[in-house]
């Protein structure tokens, strides 16, 4: 379980993050959202620890993360992997390279320099891509693929990491809606099949409502909304986004899956 405690994170004095505080059970897709600026970013960097929070504490399970350094500190980034919008992979080197990189903290960073993989890492990088559909590419250089196979590609890299969570950064706003579609269901497929932890920030409200488990809603670095998607309403949805939330209900959204599952809250809305 993560758990956040009255997190805040400044920038010259400014929160971008303004003393939030969560309970993420295992195992539950959770969309972020909010307008532009609301902090979504700041907050999902600093559970990966690529920030450091001004006060307040994140813990997973027994373990506090904010205070880990050296050695525990990139252990846990290796359990809770990261997936960019603009996908971070290395353009130059083939798929199966680029998933076999998601192996990095168990073969040590001067093998994969190397290339010394070993044939458990390569068939398990393969298995990874084979999720996807993605193991007829797997010799095909990185940057030839299209944005949404690149995206998958991302994310077979962080299925192989065998982490306990998956953070997202929107990782769809580049993508056009058939690609959306495949990458979202590949994070629900991770999250459903595998039992791994997913916290998406998104910009598309009828996406988040489609794919999570449960939507919190950011505003000026707070929670402002902390529910499942059935309790968004164009109401909550408009005092989320003002008069830009017209925007953020895409209606290519109407056909995408309703959620797996019903999820029921036990927390309290903030
Ligand atoms: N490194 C930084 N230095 C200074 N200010 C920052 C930094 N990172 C974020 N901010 C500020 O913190 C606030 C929250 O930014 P953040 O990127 O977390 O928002 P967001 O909700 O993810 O926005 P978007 O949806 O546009 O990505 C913004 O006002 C932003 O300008």
């Amino acid at each position: 379980m993560l758990r956040l405690e009255d997190v805040t994170k400044s920038f010259g004095g400014k929160p971008a993050v303004d003393g939030v505080s969560l309970v993420v059970p295992a195992g539950q897709m959770v969309g972020v959202i909010g307008r532009s600026g609301a902090g979504k970013s700041t907050l999902l960097r600093m559970i990966n620890r690529l920030g450091d929070p001004t006060s307040g504490r994140i813990l997973f399970g027994d373990t506090d993360v904010t205070a880990l350094r050296g050695r525990p500190l990139r252990a846990w980034r290796a359990r809770c992997a990261m997936i960019f919008q603009q996908f971070n992979l290395a353009g130059r080197l083939d798929v199966l390279t680029n998933v076999m990189m998601g192996r990095l903290s168990y073969v040590g960073t001067l093998s994969a320099l190397l290339n010394l993989w070993s044939e458990h890492d390569r068939a398990v990088a393969l298995s990874g891509l084979d999720q996807f559909d993605m193991a007829s590419l797997a010799a095909q250089r990185a940057d030839t693929l299209s944005g949404g196979q690149q995206q998958r590609v991302a994310i077979a890299r962080a299925l192989v990491q065998e982490p306990d969570m998956i953070l997202a950064d929107e990782p769809i706003a580049s993508l056009d809606p058939r690609n959306t579609r495949m990458v979202m269901d590949a994070l629900q497929r991770i999250n459903k099949q595998f039992g791994i932890t997913v916290i998406c920030n998104l910009h598309s409200l009828d996406t988040a409502r489609a794919y999570c488990d449960r939507l919190v809603g950011m505003a000026q670095g707070r929670v402002v909304f902390d529910d499942v998607p059935q309790a968004l309403t164009d109401e909550v949805a408009r005092g989320l986004y003002g008069l830009d939330a017209g925007e953020i209900m895409d209606t290519a959204g109407t056909a995408l899956p309703a959620p797996a599952t019903a999820y029921r809250p036990s927390f309290a809305v903030a």
